[in-house]
């Protein structure tokens, strides 16, 4: 299908880009174009004014400062697939980038563009949470930022107001004894997840479980943090009986989705059974990290 008729703006700056969205009515932001495109030719989004950042170089780049790492919202999953800093600094963000879809997208799709459109079922949203990231968005005359456990609202709703652009995330270096994996049932047409969970973990000296963060996707409406299960982890030793009980609680409040990819409760058990993997994989990881 043809998408209905729209104006498009291509700003040569970030500035001019925040302005231009203050001051139209009804806009769309366009990065990688992989998921506002297809929704604008099925008119699921009908913008009357598209401004295309693709372009913009100051959102491009991963930078190390100090303990932390700033990437671009313009980053592409390849080039986070590919970052030598990211493998090094913090490998769960290159290992989620490599499992989304196929190599086009992974080409011309950016971070930027699926944590802001925040699909229950992208990749990204899980680590963002397991990393616990910080997200920047600008709009004219202001910045702010927001933590990944408050950034998604709901179905492709996140706490972003239709005057800001993501501009960046803000994750943190790897600790030492620190390891992280993402693990997911993609739907074999698409590579979306039925259920991914991404697990991070870092471990004591004496083998306890220091922190644990675990985000999960392709479950609900939105990617959420298994609580239960890293409250029931805090502090523990990081042994397989702990991580198998602690596991069992992945969905504990979850309202699953139901579709003709899968029911509800194949995805809950989905998660709960990848829970398990991936925090038995993270703390094998931490061990020789
Ligand atoms: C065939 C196919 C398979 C796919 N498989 C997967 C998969 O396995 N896993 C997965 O996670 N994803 C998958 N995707 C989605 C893909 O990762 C998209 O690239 C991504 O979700 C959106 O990024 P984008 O840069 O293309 O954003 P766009 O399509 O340009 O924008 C998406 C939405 O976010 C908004 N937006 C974009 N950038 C910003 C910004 N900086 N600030 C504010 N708002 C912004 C837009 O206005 C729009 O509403 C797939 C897509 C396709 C077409």
């Amino acid at each position: 299908m043809i998408p209905s008729a729209f104006e498009y703006h291509r700003p040569a700056s970030l500035a001019e880009a925040t302005q231009l969205l203050a001051s139209s009515e009804d806009a769309k932001i366009l990065s990688g174009g992989h998921s506002l495109l297809p929704m604008m030719k099925l008119r699921l989004a009908n913008p009357s004014v598209v401004i295309d950042i693709g372009r913009l170089d100051e959102l491009r780049g991963i930078q190390e400062a100090g303990a932390a790492i700033i990437i671009g919202a313009n980053v592409t999953h390849y080039e986070a697939e590919t970052s030598a800093v990211l493998q090094q600094q913090c490998p769960i963000l290159s290992e989620t980038a490599a499992a989304i879809g196929d190599l086009q997208v992974r080409n011309a799709g950016t971070i930027g563009g699926s944590v802001a459109h925040a699909d229950p079922s992208a990749d990204w949203p899980a680590a963002m949470l397991a990393v616990n990231a910080e997200i920047t968005l600008s709009k004219a005359g202001g910045t702010r930022t927001v933590s990944a456990t408050d950034f998604f609202i709901d179905l492709l709703m996140t706490v972003m107001e239709e005057d800001e652009i993501l501009t960046s995330i803000r994750v943190n270096a790897n600790p030492p004894r620190t390891g992280g994996t993402y693990l997911k049932v993609p739907q074999p047409a698409s590579g979306f997840a039925l259920a991914g969970v991404a697990a991070q973990v870092t471990l004591g000296s004496d083998h306890t479980i220091q922190q644990v963060a675990v985000g999960i996707t392709g479950v609900d409406n939105k990617a959420f943090r298994a609580s239960a299960t890293e409250t029931a982890l805090q502090g523990q030793a990081a042994t397989e009986a702990a991580i198998s009980q602690a596991a069992a609680q992945a969905t504990d409040g979850a309202d699953a989705l139901e579709d003709i990819h899968a029911s509800a409760e194949y995805r809950l058990h989905l998660a709960r059974v990848y829970t398990k993997r991936a925090l038995l994989q993270a703390v094998e990881r931490a061990q020789n990290g």
